[in-house]
């Protein structure tokens, strides 16, 4: 890797048969027009390599240059310097004989250096939702995602999908020869494809294979956590994250319904109350894209409904500053190493977990290396039931081996255990709704006792709030207009959750300000906790029948959650989330 840092440069004559410069370096690659009266060369392309896809090569002879060969160059050019731009640009140079073995090795260090490790001839099963969002998936996948694809090497197995969970029935069935799964559509097919590869009996293998999500369905979260507020709906910068994307390993949660046992996988979020109704009450304005979020949220706080719930919670922290703290902590480290981190640089695996716990635990074994610590596998977990699991966490991707010396990682591909209903004991904490009384007569929960002494900002629920809306997510951003939980770590075995109880309505809509930004995150009113599971019970099946998972609609009677870290994957172009402006402040608030 080091031989094909260097500054490297290659003569060839142009499309205008005027003589040029190919050059490699300070991570861009330009395609220079020499003079021959001592000018300096005019730049007729300038491309950061990270965004460039294909150098090769063609076996066509030049048009009237007798042997000279023919060298294509595909990249995603920005022209006006910003990701929000990007353009598939395709030219071709032509190399003269003499420069040919030349030739052939400026390619093979470009390629290197374009992909840095990762695989270049992936294969790509593509789903393709056509009625997703505003219903534009196909020709978006027609005129911008497949002539990207296409100038790379990559190899594309199109399906589109008929009827709902069709996504489900394929990814439950197919060969798990895919290099990634690429989903056109919203957070909807991401979760199908996550349900179809976690229930096959091999869902341990299968969940392997890294989801990537081209955003041509309504809110689209999955993708602001990826690429940020700005570049959410930015599909040529979504179709690069499919061809040079990390792998991000994210956790799922298992969801048992009660009474009827049905097991469903979340990677997004959990909602009740006002959330439920902001996104189901609301399908009928698919029109307005993502505006239909804000208009049902306000629909909401006019009504201002106690949503009633017996909710029980294994609280793992729930200290706000401390929490804040964490992350950003773990950012801050992150952004350090961020030049190594695009396109492949460094291990995810490795980077994603540096100074975490999964679910908490601790003691986790850690390998020492460059400084960075990576849990191995037989790591104890401990799920709702206080039962311990090892080696459930996929945390070494053994075709890197990273196994450490005399550590015997054996792969277990199997299924994911069944779900059982949980055993909360005296230190899982009760939120219970059903007699919301007046904010006056509002007095302290004993629940506070369980923080112990600290100076953190008020997070203790009080007995008699009513409920306006609880969330559980898993990722910052719920929407781009929605960073509901701000401190969500990647794959850290936890769910954050939040308990909005019901305060005036005008206190409720100024919130609105800042919710883009995490600021809510600090109201008093708006309890946060993260939790490793947790059960949720409805005190008024007649008024509130369901609930969502991942924006899905459910019966709600009694649902138990409990977290499988680390055992699904995403791909994301720096390796981890998007980092918001929230984590990178470094005052308390
Ligand atoms: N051909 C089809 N006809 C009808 N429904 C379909 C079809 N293909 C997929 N679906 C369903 O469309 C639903 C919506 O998809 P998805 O959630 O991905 O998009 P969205 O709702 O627009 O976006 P978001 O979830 O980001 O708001 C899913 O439930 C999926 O099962």
């Amino acid at each position: 890797m080091a031989a094909i840092s260097r500054h490297q440069d290659l003569p060839v004559i142009l499309h205008n048969d005027k003589r040029g410069l190919l050059t490699v370096e300070d991570g861009r690659l330009d395609v220079l027009q020499l003079s021959r009266d001592g000018r300096p060369p005019k730049r007729l392309l300038s491309t950061p390599i990270r965004n460039f896809l294909l150098a090769k090569l063609s076996n066509d002879k030049g048009k009237g240059s007798g042997q000279n060969r023919r060298l294509d160059l595909h990249t995603l050019g920005n022209p006006s310097g910003n990701s929000t731009s990007l353009k598939l640009t395709k030219l071709h140079v032509l190399v003269e004989p003499i420069n040919e073995p030349e030739a052939e090795e400026w390619c093979d260090n470009t390629m290197g250096l374009a992909y840095r490790g990762i695989k270049r001839d992936k294969k790509v099963l593509l789903l393709v939702n056509p009625v997703g969002g505003k219903g534009k998936a196909k020709s978006i996948v027609h005129d911008i995602v497949l002539p990207i694809l296409q100038a790379t090497e990559c190899q594309i197995d199109l399906r589109e999908t008929t009827h709902r969970l069709h996504a489900e029935e394929i990814t439950n069935s197919i060969e798990l020869d895919y290099d990634v799964i690429a989903t056109a559509s919203g957070d909807g097919l991401v979760y199908e494809v996550l349900n179809g590869l976690a229930s096959r009996s091999d869902a341990k293998k299968a969940l392997k294979i890294p989801i990537a999500p081209i955003p041509t369905g309504s809110a689209n979260a999955v993708c602001t956590n990826l690429f940020g507020v700005k570049d959410t709906f930015n599909i040529p910068l979504a179709t690069l994250n499919i061809i040079k994307g990390q792998t991000l390993p994210i956790d799922l949660c298992s969801v048992l319904l009660l009474p009827s046992q049905q097991r469903r996988f979340c990677f997004l979020s959990t909602a009740l109350g006002l959330m439920v109704d902001l996104d189901i009450g609301t399908e009928h304005l698919r029109w307005m894209g993502d505006n239909r979020f804000l208009y049902g949220f306000l629909r909401g706080i006019v009504n201002n409904k106690n949503c009633k719930t017996k909710i029980q919670l294994k609280v793992v922290e729930d200290d706000k500053i401390s929490m804040a703290r964490k992350a950003r902590d773990r950012v801050k480290q992150r952004l350090v190493k961020d030049d190594k981190v695009w396109g492949g640089g460094t291990n995810p695996l490795v980077n994603g977990m540096n100074g975490l716990n999964v679910n908490g635990a601790i003691g986790t074994k850690m390998s020492e290396g460059d400084g960075t610590k990576t849990p191995l596998p037989g790591d104890v977990h401990a799920n709702g039931n206080g039962d311990a699991s090892a080696g459930t966490n996929n945390m070494i991707n053994e075709e890197d081996g990273e196994e450490g010396e005399g550590n015997e990682y054996i792969p277990d591909h199997g299924t994911i255990p069944e779900a059982k209903p949980l055993k909360p004991d005296s230190t899982w904490i009760t939120i219970d709704s059903s007699g919301a009384l007046p904010k006056s007569t509002l007095k302290r929960s004993s629940i506070g006792s369980l923080r112990g002494n600290r100076s953190s900002a008020v997070n203790d629920w009080i007995d008699g709030e009513g409920v306006l809306y609880f969330y559980a997510g898993m990722m910052p951003w719920v929407a781009r207009d929605l960073m509901q939980w701000p401190v969500s770590i990647s794959g850290d075995g936890l769910i954050d959750v939040v308990v909005q109880s019901i305060v005036p309505r005008m206190m409720m809509a100024n919130a609105i300000t800042g919710a883009e930004k995490g600021e809510a995150y600090w109201l008093e009113c708006q309890h946060y906790y993260k939790v490793s599971a947790f059960i949720v019970e409805n005190l008024d099946k007649a008024n509130q029948p369901i609930f969502t998972i991942d924006g899905e609609s459910f019966p709600w009677d009694t649902f138990h959650v409990e977290v499988h870290p680390r055992i699904a994957n995403l791909l994301s172009l720096n390796g981890d989330f998007y980092v918001s402006d929230f984590l990178r402040k470094h005052d308390e608030k």
